[in-house]
């Protein structure tokens, strides 16, 4: 059985997030259905060893001419040097107009081949087939795509909405622990935003989820998808609401800069982590009950994802920390934007935030002054 989840924006052509099991076998069948004149597959060389012949075999068993390009698995190749070298082989292959980018892989992947094919020709359509919960629950709906540079992350990038995106559930089964968690920060962040019960079922009916349980991360997607599907189709290009998809990623976008990336933080522990922080400096400035804040925190840790900077072994200090916080795509006119929270389900944007304020508060979480 699937469920189908519409993005229907009306800013741009809407599209239908399918999410259910054995979607990779029938990857050629839902592509083929979509007319490109091939199917050229991008994936990381992990994805690709599990992955990447069922996909391919499906897409050859549809009747499409296709071929795979891959990176190396990681944050790192959301770089210059692999865009280039994926817009290279797609030239190279003869890719034209209305061919097909099938973006197989998690966040990494969906970013990156989501990029190439927005620049490729000046836009061709891609689909996403996300092979992590990451990239399931948040990065292949909504169209943002990106690479990082060394002074920041998404800092390049364009939206380009998928034209169909595939959740196989049974593509999680092999993934690794310590992802499965870095996707549950994302689905944490959704009930954080807007919906607390939610929230409160990640923490407990459903916090088998967390450990790889099939039917509780089935329904964690599910109502992921739903979240974001309905924000972005309000607010494609983050002019208002959207933006409270970002809670907890000027903390930890700012978290992942300094760390240059490495695994020492995936992206979703530093989403964690900012959320934790978001929550506790809300508590710090009146907005929000110490209460509420405890209740976000206790929620984030019983998933075994940090909340603290002492949890990472990393001495990380204030001023580079706000210094990468303003260059954050939300700061406006030198001022910084954060995603703060008035409770569990109820956060809001704050476009006026005082840099000294939350430079105090880091030095009182644990941050050097300098
Ligand atoms: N565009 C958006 O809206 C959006 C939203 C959230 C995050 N992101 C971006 O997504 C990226 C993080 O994505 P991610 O967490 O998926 O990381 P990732 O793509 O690096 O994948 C994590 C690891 O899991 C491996 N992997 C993937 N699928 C697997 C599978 N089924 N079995 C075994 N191993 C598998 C990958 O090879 C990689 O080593 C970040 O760059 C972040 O900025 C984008
Ligand atoms: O889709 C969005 O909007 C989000 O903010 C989702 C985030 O989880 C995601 O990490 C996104 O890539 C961050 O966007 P950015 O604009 O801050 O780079
Ligand atoms: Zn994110």
């Amino acid at each position: 059985m699937t469920t189908t989840i519409p993005v229907a924006g009306g800013a741009f052509a809407p599209y239908e997030v399918v999410v259910g099991r054995g979607l990779l076998k029938a990857a050629g069948a839902e592509v083929a259905a979509l007319k490109p004149s091939r199917a050229f597959i991008v994936s990381d060389e992990t994805v690709a060893a599990i992955h990447g012949e069922t996909v391919r075999a499906s897409l050859a068993a549809a009747g499409l001419e296709t071929g795979l390009a891959t990176v190396p698995a990681g944050e790192a190749s959301k770089s210059f040097e692999q865009l280039e070298a994926v817009l290279d082989r797609l030239l190279a292959e003869g890719l034209d107009r209305k061919s097909m980018v099938v973006a197989l892989g998690g966040g990494v992947v969906g970013d990156l081949a989501g990029l190439a094919a927005a620049l490729f020709m000046r836009g061709i359509d891609f689909v996403q087939i996300p092979t992590t919960l990451l990239a399931q629950v948040d990065s292949s709906v909504g169209g943002k795509t990106a690479i990082d540079t060394p002074r920041g992350k998404n800092l390049i990038g364009a939206f380009h909405q998928p034209r169909r995106v595939l959740a196989d559930i049974e593509a999680l089964a092999t993934l690794p622990v310590r992802q499965v968690r870095s996707g549950w920060a994302e689905v944490l962040k959704h009930g954080l935003i807007c919906d607390a019960a939610f929230f409160d079922w990640l923490g407990g009916e459903g916090a088998a989820g967390a450990s790889g349980d099939p039917d509780a991360l089935e329904r964690a997607v599910i109502r992921s998808v739903e979240i974001k599907a309905q924000i972005v189709g309000e607010d494609e290009k983050e002019a208002g609401r959207r933006a409270l998809l970002n809670l907890g990623h000027t903390f930890g976008h700012a978290l992942e800069a300094e760390l240059a990336f490495a695994d020492t933080l995936t992206h979703g522990e530093a989403v964690a982590l900012g959320c934790a922080l978001a929550f506790r400096y809300s508590a710090q400035q009146g907005l929000c009950p110490a209460a509420e804040a405890d209740r976000a925190e206790a929620g984030i840790r019983a998933a075994g994802l940090p909340t603290r900077l002492s949890d990472v072994d990393h001495r990380f200090a204030a001023d580079a920390l706000i210094a990468r916080m303003a260059g954050d795509k939300k700061a406006e006119g030198g001022r910084l934007t954060l995603i703060l929270a008035r409770g569990v389900g109820e956060a809001f944007t704050d476009k006026d935030v005082d840099a000294e304020a939350v430079r105090a508060f880091l030095i009182g979480e644990g941050a050097a002054e300098a």
